[in-house]
């Protein structure tokens, strides 16, 4: 009888459930020596785990298919199976399934080793994304010498990955449709379990796309104002070279010389930090002492042991920050090359979110130990984050010093917030637009570059410093295009996380709305247990529920919405709308007079 049959299929679960944490564990470990000492040894060795496993998969995968777990009547089990039902890219015969990691191994070891030659000493040819490169789009204030890097990285990281993209994207489709899925595109976006979640993101386009506008018109003047109009035009995009960033994806370095009130005091944690000698391990005993605060876990001894904070001399290694669960309750690791800066702050946070995460949901069957949905992996880190970055953390921790808060330094402090957040938005958005379009074969090979420019130039206003031919292939000079990590989940996260902030700082009693005296901007949860505690109820449920389950948990909210992100960003929406309306300033891009297509 059914009970009989779905008692079965519950044993049967939990032990395969068991066979597949000691593969994920073999997985990780094999990834972890590839990406921490790339080699080709190490290549190869990661590619045969790879394909080991993936035959063990295989096998399991048949036997879950004989199950009829579509009639029991437990919700968990139910879910359990039908995501151990999906086999992913191991559905792929071998040969193919060994050429799909050859592709993608081949475009993360080419970006994580390229190399470009100096601007002015042309002779000296090591220069690596992290941290020279990184520092030169920090640091300069050259057009012509910020053109160099930005057209060299391209070359080195962008066109030499063409090949092997395109015949990723030819391999991991057919993997795609032998998972029942039209193309990757839907498989993506599957992850987020809501049938129209494609049109939702386009929703929150719509919504953000006034705020950035005005804040695209401000700093396009200000860089016009610096550089000249030769450089920066009245109504065009803005040059992509002259954001602070290789692919403008945040615009924090130009916040010095293009912050609202430029009179009042500046904020240069950087400076603070090396004027206090901070360290790397010291960057992470703050990130963990304010997650303990909260009363959640402490980073384990192993964490500690095992993982790569600095960026090793004597071997190539994956810069590009991450972190790691090796599945076995114990190991989890942070890889990251950091310097230290209020960028690397940052993202030290937002990878012991990460680690936070899985530190919170260990208990579960290994087949839920995963984020509620993507976005909400990318979002943990970032939301402790935003407390972090409050004057009021910053002064408690002696980054900054002085007075409270009067009109112009909480403008000053938005603009900084918001040349963070709310630009990110369009990029992310635009970085899986483009790579939907290339799935689907809207987007093929020979207009790669032109229908990449030309998302950027519509949606993110922003245009190439230099012509650019189908010889050039620039999205893949971006990591997660030469790795094969899906960028939606960003978008998300950059949205949710002023959900969760604003529920978490009403928690902590940091945030009454109306109340002047508790605004958002300067929420600090820091030692609120209570807030602690309900971020760890969502964090403890993993995948086990449906993600607008663990968004009610957390916010009420059931659904993603643009309105605490616009809500944290009012005063400097207000304030961007008179000041640009004061200068004259055209809001929004004619098209880029750049050739690209
Ligand atoms: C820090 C990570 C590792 Se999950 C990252 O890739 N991030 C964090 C923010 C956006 C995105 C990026 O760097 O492009
Ligand atoms: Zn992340």
């Amino acid at each position: 009888d059914l009970e009989a049959l779905e008692q079965e299929g519950r044993e049967y679960i939990a032990h395969l459930d068991r066979r597949a944490g000691a593969r994920k564990n073999a997985a990780s470990l094999a990834e972890w020596a590839y990406t921490s000492n790339i080699t080709e040894a190490n290549e190869e060795r990661r590619i045969q785990v790879q394909l080991e496993l993936s035959k063990q998969e295989k096998q399991a995968w048949s036997e879950t298919k004989m199950y009829r777990w579509q009639d029991f009547q437990d919700f968990s089990l139910r879910r359990m199976f039908k995501k151990y039902s999906q086999l992913g890219v191991a559905a792929l015969p071998d040969d193919k399934y060994k050429l799909l990691m050859q592709c993608v191994s081949g475009m993360e070891s080419n970006y994580a080793t390229s190399k470009i030659c100096d601007y002015k000493n042309t002779s000296k040819c090591d220069l690596a994304l992290e941290p020279e490169i990184t520092e030169i789009f920090a640091k300069s204030q050259d057009p012509e010498e910020l053109k160099h890097a930005w057209v060299e990285w391209h070359r080195a990281a962008g066109a030499r990955a063409r090949q092997n993209f395109t015949q990723y994207v030819q391999l991991d489709n057919e993997a795609a449709k032998l998972n029942g899925f039209k193309d990757v595109a839907d498989w993506w976006l599957s992850e987020y379990e809501v049938p129209d979640f494609e049109q939702q993101l386009a929703k929150l386009w719509e919504d953000v796309k006034p705020l950035y506008q005005q804040l695209h018109a401000y700093v396009r003047k200000r860089l016009r104002d610096k550089y000249g109009e030769n450089v920066v035009s009245a109504k065009g995009p803005i040059p992509a070279h002259l954001l602070g960033n290789m692919w403008a994806q945040t615009w924090n370095n130009i916040e010095s010389f293009t912050r609202p009130y430029p009179d009042k005091k500046e904020i240069d944690i950087t400076k603070t930090m090396r004027d206090e000698n901070y360290t790397p391990l010291k960057m992470f005993q703050m990130s963990d002492e304010f997650f303990r605060s909260l009363n959640l876990t402490a980073m384990p001894e192993k964490f500690w042991k095992n993982s790569i904070i600095e960026k090793p001399t004597d071997r190539e290694i994956v810069c590009h920050a991450s972190a790691w669960d090796f599945y076995d309750g114990e190991d989890f690791r942070i890889k990251q090359c950091t310097t230290v800066d209020y960028e690397y702050f940052q993202t030290t946070h937002h990878e012991m979110g990460h680690i936070q995460y899985f530190l919170q949901y260990k208990h579960q069957p290994v087949i839920f130990r995963d984020g509620a949905n993507p976005g909400f992996h990318e979002a943990v880190g970032d939301t402790i984050a935003l407390s972090v970055s409050s004057p009021k953390h910053l002064r408690r921790v002696g980054l900054i010093s002085g007075d409270a808060e009067d009109e112009q330094t909480e403008i000053n402090q938005l603009y900084k917030m918001g040349i963070d957040k709310i630009v990110f938005l369009p990029f992310a958005y635009v970085l899986d637009l483009f790579r939907y379009s290339v799935f689907r074969g809207t987007t093929t090979p020979d207009d790669y570059n032109c229908h990449y420019w030309r998302l950027r130039d519509e949606l993110q206003g922003v245009e190439p410093p230099v012509n650019r031919t189908e010889e050039d292939f620039d999205a893949a000079a971006k990591y997660h295009v030469s790795a094969d990590v899906e960028y939606a989940r960003y978008y998300v996260s950059f949205i949710i996380q002023f959900q969760f902030h604003r529920a978490l700082c009403q928690l902590a009693g940091e945030y009454v709305p109306e109340d002047l005296t508790k605004k958002l901007v300067d929420c600090d949860i820091y030692q609120s247990v209570n807030a602690g505690n309900a971020l760890s109820n969502m964090l403890k449920m993993g995948s086990s529920k449906p993600w607008p389950d663990a968004m009610e948990a957390l916010t009420g909210q059931r659904a993603m919405k643009a309105d605490g992100l616009l809500e944290y960003f009012r005063p400097l929406h207000e304030w961007l709308q008179a000041e640009n309306q004061r200068t004259g300033e055209y809001i929004g891009w004619e098209p880029s007079k750049m050739q690209y297509c």
